[in-house]
């Protein structure tokens, strides 16, 4: 396997500080989904280019990873590479639409549909093409800002591969995991595998950060959270700090974003394994400190729709954030509470990492 190395050297290290937990001078910032429609030069080149065209194709995936940095130059403080977290579905053998959202022509009905899986996921062959991109997008990025990988998290995929596409209730994936709550577990930890294999490439290709997101964490009840979900995002962690030691590959911090999931704060930051736990905006900043203590950092969490709120509501929300965040110990990465909206100026994004430049400062 290709072993990348000798990339330029990372001017801007905020990111990794206060993902170690360290109180930075001010935080960094960078919002999810920052590579997308919001942005007139992403519709350009999706306008000549199919979405997962554009994931499969490294020299596009860097391009669109780059634009926000290139655009944000000075105000963003990391990247995040350009794909999808139903790349791993497409490894494991499904087909995935994105027309506009995701669409799975034949998704799983029964746990015999199991079967219809690639027995072996060999991420190389499958995902490849991932991996590329890092590579490349790190080296386009020349140490202006550090390069984050991600994944979907089982649970999130599981449902996915279930329902098809997006669902309001998640019906038929919950069914499984009430009505066959074996196979559910046995299907949720063959992806988690697919997940560790996925991220510990990521870093082999240049990520320097890796976040796992559980967008749809907060469906399940702190039970069964804490039954299907908990167990695979453990498994996750563990599993990829042990094989990156044993590779002797950088030893690389881990958000995860589990959304709904407030909940189970507690005791994801005492027991899950990451560095960093992702908030939504249905938490407060001071509230969500008192829970973890000092044993995680914290990323998050205005809502992306103040974005459209105009310069004055942004600013008093990042001042709001900014003072509940750092009152408290630990380390904080400036982020929304989920991805930006295809709708937001992208002016009222600059706007929103000045604020965040201003008042995060200690
Ligand atoms: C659930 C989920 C998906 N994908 C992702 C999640 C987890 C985060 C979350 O909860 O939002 C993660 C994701 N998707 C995308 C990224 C790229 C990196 C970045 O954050 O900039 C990341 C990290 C690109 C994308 N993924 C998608 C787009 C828009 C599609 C397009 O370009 O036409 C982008 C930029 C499509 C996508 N992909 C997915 C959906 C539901 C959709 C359609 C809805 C939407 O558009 O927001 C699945």
């Amino acid at each position: 396997m290709a072993s990348a190395t000798n990339f330029p050297p990372l001017k801007n290290d905020l990111l990794l500080r206060a993902a170690r937990g360290e109180r930075t001078e001010r935080a960094p910032v960078w919002v999810m989904r920052q590579a997308g429609r919001y942005l007139p030069e992403f519709r350009k080149v999706r306008e000549s280019h199919e979405f997962f065209e554009v994931c499969r194709t490294p020299a596009l995936a860097t391009e669109v990873t780059v634009q926000p940095i290139r655009r944000y130059s000075g105000l963003v403080d990391a990247s995040i590479i350009f794909s999808d977290i139903l790349v791993i579905p497409q490894a494991m053998g499904m087909e995935v639409l994105m027309n506009p959202g995701p669409q799975f022509p034949d998704p799983l009905v029964t746990p015999a549909d199991v079967s219809k899986l690639n027995k072996v996921v060999d991420v190389e062959k499958e995902l490849g093409y991932v991996f590329r991109a890092i590579t490349q997008t790190r080296t386009a990025l020349n140490g202006e800002v550090p390069l984050i990988g991600f994944c979907g998290a089982p649970w999130t995929l599981f449902a996915y591969m279930i329902e098809g596409g997006g669902s309001k209730t998640l019906q038929k994936a919950k069914t499984w995991l009430f009505k066959y709550p074996e196979e559910s577990k046995a299907l949720l930890l063959r992806i988690a595998e697919v997940c560790v294999d996925f991220l510990v490439g990521q870093v082999r290709a240049g990520a320097q950060l890796l976040q796992v997101f559980d967008s749809w964490a907060g469906e399940l009840s702190p039970y069964d959270f804490d039954q299907f979900s908990y167990p695979t995002l453990k498994y996750i962690s563990t599993n990829v700090k042990r094989r990156l030691a044993e590779e002797k590959l950088p030893d690389t911090p881990m958000t995860l974003f589990a959304k709904g999931a407030n909940y189970a704060l507690g005791h994801l930051a005492q027991n899950a394994g990451y560095d960093v736990l992702g908030l939504d905006w249905v938490i407060d900043p001071v509230e969500a400190r008192r829970i973890v203590g000092d044993k995680v950092a914290l990323q998050g969490n205005m809502d992306p729709n103040v974005l459209y709120g105009g310069r004055d509501a942004i600013e008093a929300a990042v001042k709001r954030m900014s003072e509940g965040f750092r009152a408290g110990k630990g380390g904080w990465i400036a982020n929304l509470g989920h991805g930006i909206t295809p709708g937001v100026d992208p002016e009222d994004l600059r706007w929103f990492f000045e604020c965040v430049q201003k008042y995060s400062v200690l």
